[in-house]
């Protein structure tokens, strides 16, 4: 038996999935938001959801994924309740579109395909995966755009749509859900779109449940079945064309020339009567409709019925709970499918053909729309018949998903989840990759906020500020204040810029990052480590900059001071910016931790005593809990140890230079008795690693943040 039980269950014949849901009521602060909620969609087919705004198809559709906590009711793929096995099987397309605002359309889908097709496939081969989705849907011409934000536009709302289902193609999921994804598309585009998931569904067995506001006429004769809501609650469920005898058994004939779609929702809002009737009769056929497909399975798919029938007997027939009912990936569908295996590259080029195909008739049927609806449905339902019966004979994909084809036991890793709970998953990467892409992410994502040109013009400005005001400063007594405050102001500056600028590293990923986490692409330790290395670079460039202009300006000669000096600096960085994922990471308003920043790096200050001397006695250990304390330390000890020495003043207050003039000796201070007057005791090695403390002890407590308080709900 396997260690992993579910795996080796469910890899070797979870080729299609039938998605029922029974009863689903979800209550939010006592509102009934779903009520006994209940349907069926089978591979192949398209279920609409359909109702006003607020009637709770996004609830629904957050239910069916997983992501959304139901109080009673049940969702059950195949024969077994939804769990978080399902995650790489189904796809859960979003109303509002999460991506990285700098990257463009094609650096996303191109990350995407490198992070969740498996690793063995050759890159060349994902690129050409891309380019062909990205045709399909009509997104080449604007591949190299930014996705942008509300400040930098970039994609327009109806590309972000298909950007999105993009994505989620790649991996080629069982169920697709999708939440409204034609809305704010024109007519045409809604329609080749939907054209193309029909398709989809169809040829390749697909289960796809889609929101819809209002669809056109030509839309609605697309779906298969049809679910619709008002206040959560079911007023149909069944198939689209059954809508019609419907509504004439509740005395309510849909007008001919009229949108359907249009006259069931104006119906459904406006007509109080008429809407009791129909949940009245919802409740009653929705029993009946189910227990009938129960035994059916797929009315459309009659053929492949018969051809199962045998199986079906043996198995017992499904029912909406899922404990008895026939699926169509028995035994025999499992066959076929291994029997068409490697046809991915073929399949994709048949769907970008139809595509085009229907693209065509399309533009040929355009003009005629209006005249037409009602023999273009019925050429789309004899389409979709017949298209269904091919479909019986060309299940294709042999590799199951193709996030999943490399799943074998294995290649299990521990699966990452909230509160120490611990499944196994496969990641469809290795570590190493997962690391290689997401840094190469990061850093093209992080690049042009961090190093933007205002960020230059801050570093060049003030590095040439800092060099005019000390410049070539003499190395006596009478400057070693001033040579002291060039020190605490370069280092205080490039430590609160680093901690500053990292508070809002997680906060504005977080979707981003949820969003792929539950859909378990990557291991959450590889991408926190691409993020620091990605970043690495970035975050040392800009002090470097301002030390190679300063430090010179400030008189420095030495290579190896200079060089000692910039390794310093960049240790000092990277540990505030450690400090500040850590803050960033545990309050994700950008509020909170500025203000907890600022009392932290402030109070340290202040209580370090390099503002005033008058600290009190209990309060001056304060000063061991500041990085800066250290750091500054640190930079002292390099400055008057590795650098000319500074000549004693003409009178001194340092005892040794007394006491050499005395004996009209020794003219310079020595280091160590700069940094006695300064409280600074501990060497430079001591400071160095509880330095090195600071930076391990913060990157861990950030992680364990993200890992166990911020883990995405699923
Ligand atoms: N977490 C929540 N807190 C409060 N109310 C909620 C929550 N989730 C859903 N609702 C409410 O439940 C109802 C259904 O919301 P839902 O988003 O599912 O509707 P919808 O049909 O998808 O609407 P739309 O078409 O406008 O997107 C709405 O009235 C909404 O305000």
């Amino acid at each position: 038996m396997s260690t992993f039980p579910f795996i080796s269950d469910m890899e070797p014949h979870h080729r299609t999935l039938q998605l029922s849901f029974q009863n689903l009521n979800v209550l939010h602060n006592e509102r009934q938001i779903l009520c006994d909620v209940s349907g069926l969609v089978s591979p192949g087919e398209v279920l609409a959801v359909m109702g006003p705004s607020g009637s709770g198809k996004t609830t629904l559709l957050d239910c069916l994924s997983g992501q959304r906590r139901f109080d009673s009711g049940g969702v059950y793929l195949n024969r077994e309740p939804l769990s978080k096995k399902w995650r790489r099987k189904i796809c859960y397309v979003l109303q509002e579109e999460i991506f990285f605002s700098g990257l463009t359309l094609r650096e996303t889908v191109m990350y995407t395909a490198l992070l969740r097709l498996p690793e063995k496939m050759p890159k060349a081969e994902k690129t050409q995966l891309v380019d062909r989705i990205l045709e399909a849907l009509e997104l080449t011409f604007c591949q190299h755009t930014k996705f942008g934000d509300y400040l930098n536009r970039g994609l327009s709302g109806g590309e972000k749509k298909r950007a999105n289902i993009a994505c989620e193609l790649l991996t080629n999921p069982l169920l697709m859900l999708l939440d409204e994804p034609t809305s704010g598309l024109d007519s045409h585009s809604a329609i080749s779109l939907m054209k193309f998931l029909k398709r989809y569904a169809v040829q390749e067995q697909k289960t796809v449940v889609i929101t819809v506001h209002q669809p056109s006429s030509q839309m609605f004769h697309m779906f298969d079945k049809l679910l619709l809501l008002y206040n959560g609650r079911t007023a149909y469920f069944g198939e689209v064309n059954n809508i019609y005898t419907y509504f004439e058994n509740i005395g309510v004939a849909i007008k001919p020339h009229y949108n359907p779609a249009d006259f069931v929702l104006e119906q459904l809002k406006s007509y109080p009567k008429i809407r009791e009737k129909l949940f009245i009769a919802a409740k009653e056929s929705h029993g009946n409709y189910l227990n009938r497909n129960c035994i059916t399975v797929n009315t459309n798919n009659q053929r492949n019925q018969r051809h199962h029938s045998n199986n079906q007997q043996h198995n017992g027939g499904i029912t909406v709970d899922g404990s008895a009912c026939t699926l169509p990936n028995d035994t025999t569908t499992t066959e076929i499918v291994n029997e068409k295996s490697n046809k991915h590259d073929a399949l994709i080029n048949d769907i970008i053909n139809n595509y085009y195909k229907d693209m065509h008739n399309n533009h040929n049927n355009h003009n005629n729309h209006n005249n037409h609806i009602n023999h273009d449905a019925m050429l789309i339902i004899s389409d979709h018949q017949s298209s269904n019966e091919e479909a019986s004979q060309q299940l294709w994909y042999g590799h199951d998903s193709q996030s999943n084809s490399s799943a074998t036991s294995s290649d299990c890793q521990r699966y990452e989840t909230c509160g120490g709970d611990t499944e196994w998953l496969d990641y469809p990467t290795s570590f190493h990759t997962q690391f290689c892409v997401l840094s190469s992410r990061n850093f093209k994502e992080a690049k042009p906020c961090m190093l933007s040109k205002l960020n230059w013009f801050q570093t060049i400005g003030l590095a040439l500020m800092a060099g005019s005001i000390w410049f070539q400063i003499p190395r006596t007594e009478e400057f070693l204040h001033d040579l002291q405050g060039w020190m605490f102001f370069s280092q205080t500056y490039w430590m609160l810029f680093a901690l500053f600028g990292a508070l809002n590293s997680f906060p504005a990923e977080r979707e981003v990052i949820s969003k792929e986490r539950r859909s378990g692409a990557y291991r959450l330790s590889a991408y926190y480590l691409a993020k620091m290395f990605g970043e690495l670079p970035l975050v040392v460039t800009l002090p470097t900059v301002y030390l190679m202009i300063s430090y010179p300006m400030l008189g420095c000669t030495s290579f190896k001071l200079f060089s000692l000096m910039l390794v310093f600096l960049l240790l000092n960085t990277i540990v505030a910016q450690s400090v500040g994922f850590f803050i960033g990471a545990c309050c994700m308003d950008m509020n909170v931790s500025i203000t907890l920043s600022a009392l932290y790096t402030l109070a340290t200050q202040l209580f370090g005593g390099y503002l005033s001397t008058r600290i009190p006695e209990g309060l001056s250990w304060i000063r061991y809990t500041s990085m800066i304390h250290y750091a500054y330390q640190n930079m002292q000890i390099l400055e008057f140890r590795e650098g000319p020495a500074i000549s004693c003043g003409n009178p001194s207050s340092f005892e040794f230079c007394k006491n050499a003039d005395n004996n009209n000796t020794a003219t310079f201070i020595p280091y160590g008795e700069i940094l006695k007057a300064q409280n600074s005791t501990s060497p430079l090695w001591l400071n160095t690693m509880v330095l090195t403390m600071f930076f391990v002890v913060f990157r861990c407590l950030g992680y364990a943040v993200l890992r166990y308080v911020r883990c995405p709900k699923t």
